[in-house]
């Protein structure tokens, strides 16, 4: 099968034009075909300020009600896909930038209410792997936005690491799929404080120790979810690494 690489970027790098740039710099000189998915909650949480709305997250996703729905629909699906398609075809990447609407690629159902209303955001069902493999086949590089339908009309707000562990498993099918979550800090790392102390491999044992033991938190439990899932699923590989080094051979390796 064909190698395929998607990366995901989330929101330090996104939000700042200078490590955007260089972060889509290294990417479009991955070779061979290649997939890139944004986050931008940051960039959500400085909007929806400035509008008025504060955003409240509940175990790292966003409380999404109609008027932040409004708010993401823009950031995402306009501001920062649009700004990382343009960069991207300043570097000659064909790049196209999609919601999960957009050739019905991302379906998904509103999560139910339990313990916690959380508004209009999307619990993937469906990714049109298929429509994607025939995209990038004919060489379009893919921008794929934190947004997803149910299908009827209905846009919803789903997490960045989620859309790209789905994605990639989807995408399995397809080619030899190597996922890549990329952030600020070189890796898992053993102290927070120490980007010396990157945890090289990982599998899901030494993950729960290292959550119970305080080691793993915050955005980096979900991460690691998304990881293990897209590995249990037939992705190849999935790194999790600094966004400068996304073409050397660091960071952390997620194992079964
Ligand atoms: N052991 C750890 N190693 C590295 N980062 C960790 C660790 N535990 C928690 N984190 C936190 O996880 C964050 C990454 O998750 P998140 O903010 O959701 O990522 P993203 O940049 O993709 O939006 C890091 O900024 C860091 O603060
Ligand atoms: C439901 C939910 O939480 N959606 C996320 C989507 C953006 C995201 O995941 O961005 P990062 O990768 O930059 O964190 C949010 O609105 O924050």
């Amino acid at each position: 099968m064909e190698k395929l690489t998607l990366i995901k970027v989330g929101g330090k790098i996104v939000e700042e034009p200078d490590t955007l740039q260089s972060l889509l710099k290294t990417f479009a000189q991955i070779p061979g075909h290649k997939v890139l998915v944004h986050g931008g909650g940051r960039s959500a949480t400085k909007v929806a300020a400035q509008l008025g709305l504060e955003s409240v997250m509940v175990n790292g996703r966003r409380v999404t009600d109609a008027e932040t729905l409004k708010v993401v629909t823009m950031v995402y699906g306009g501001l920062v896909s649009k700004n990382i398609v343009a960069g991207l075809q300043s570097l000659s990447v064909n790049a196209l930038g999609m919601t999960g609407a957009d050739m019905d690629i991302i379906r998904s159902e509103k999560r139910p209410v339990k313990e916690v209303d959380y508004g209009f955001v999307g619990d993937v069902k469906k990714v049109r792997g298929d429509m994607l493999a025939t995209l990038i086949r004919t060489g379009v590089v893919p921008v794929l936005a934190p947004l997803t339908h149910d299908g009827k009309g209905q846009l919803l707000n789903t997490n960045a690491d989620t859309i790209a562990g789905e994605a990639a498993k989807a995408l399995a099918a397809y080619f030899d799929v190597t996922l890549v979550f990329c952030f600020e800090k070189r890796g898992v790392l053993k102290d927070e404080n120490d980007d010396d102390s990157v945890i090289p491999v990982i599998n899901r044992v030494q993950f729960e120790q290292y959550v119970q033991d305080g080691i793993v938190q915050g955005g980096m439990i979900p991460k690691l979810e998304n990881a293990f899932q897209a590995i249990d699923a037939g992705v190849k590989e999935v790194v999790i690494t600094q966004a400068s080094a996304i073409l050397s051979d660091t960071g952390t390796r997620i194992v079964k």
